[in-house]
């Protein structure tokens, strides 16, 4: 069986530059490894609908929080069968976002703390009833949100189909989710939690590059589950 690794942290912070270095150094020790980023746009109709309200269609459906929450919930429910087929045939299975993301994002929206009614919900809704696998490890990549939100402005610029959503441009909203992510990470929140510091300036590195040595470590400590 697999182990189930999953990136986390706000938008913009890096988190698909990480998945692609760490799956590169995993490979690079003789892991087998597979991705997948959620919410998986273009692939889950739940997801779809996330991407289109989320730039202003479907009327007030965005302003719903609950309404956000179930979509993502729905997508990843679609995906459990294939994460768990994924875990038992590779050695590590690395998530783009997660469960957490749908926690730290609803309770930021609302104002809520880690023991709030929305956090508790996610998990009854999507660990107990929908029965999706808990992750071994989660990385909070941390960045400073001012970071995040030049990142996101810069990939925006040079993706014209990654234009900012409504999530991305709300600064409030970013300053409230980082704190949520580290009151997640602090308490453990689901399962154990390791916090990467993201400010440092990388290039893309390609899939047969050598990758950096703190990478590398994670690498070898995600992959001999240490
Ligand atoms: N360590 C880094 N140093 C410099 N630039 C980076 C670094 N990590 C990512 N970037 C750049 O920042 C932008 C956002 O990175 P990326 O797409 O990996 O973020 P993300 O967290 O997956 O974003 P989102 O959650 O919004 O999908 C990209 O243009 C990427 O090349
Ligand atoms: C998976 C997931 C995501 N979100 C939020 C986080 C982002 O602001 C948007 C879209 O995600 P992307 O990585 O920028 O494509 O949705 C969320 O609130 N709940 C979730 O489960």
């Amino acid at each position: 069986m697999g182990r189930l690794v999953v990136v986390e942290g706000l938008d913009g912070a890096g988190k698909r530059t990480l998945t692609e270095s760490l799956t590169a150094a995993l490979r690079a020790q003789g892991a087998t490894v597979t991705t997948l980023a959620f919410p998986r746009y273009g692939r889950d109709v739940h997801a779809d609908l996330v991407r289109e309200a989320l730039h202003g269609a479907h009327g007030d459906l965005a302003d719903s929080v609950y309404g956000m929450a179930l979509l993502y919930a729905l997508d990843r429910r679609d995906a459990a069968d294939e994460i768990r087929l994924a875990l038992s045939s590779h050695d590590v299975v690395l998530l783009d976002r997660y469960v957490a993301s749908n926690a730290a994002y609803q309770a930021a929206r609302l104002g809520e703390g880690v023991d709030g009614p929305v956090v508790r919900w996610v998990r009854d809704l999507e660990i107990d009833r929908f029965g999706l696998p808990v992750p071994d490890r989660q990385l909070l990549l941390r960045v400073p949100v001012d970071l995040a939100a030049r990142r996101a402005r810069t990939r925006a610029e040079q993706d014209t189909s990654r234009k900012i959503d409504a999530f991305e441009s709300d600064d409030t909203l970013q300053a409230r989710c980082s704190r949520m992510y580290d009151a997640l990470a602090e308490r453990g929140w689901l399962s154990q939690w390791h916090v990467l510091d993201g400010t440092r300036e990388r290039s893309r590195q390609g899939a047969d590059a050598e990758q950096p040595e703190d990478v590398a470590a994670l690498a070898t400590s995600l992959y001999l589950g240490k």
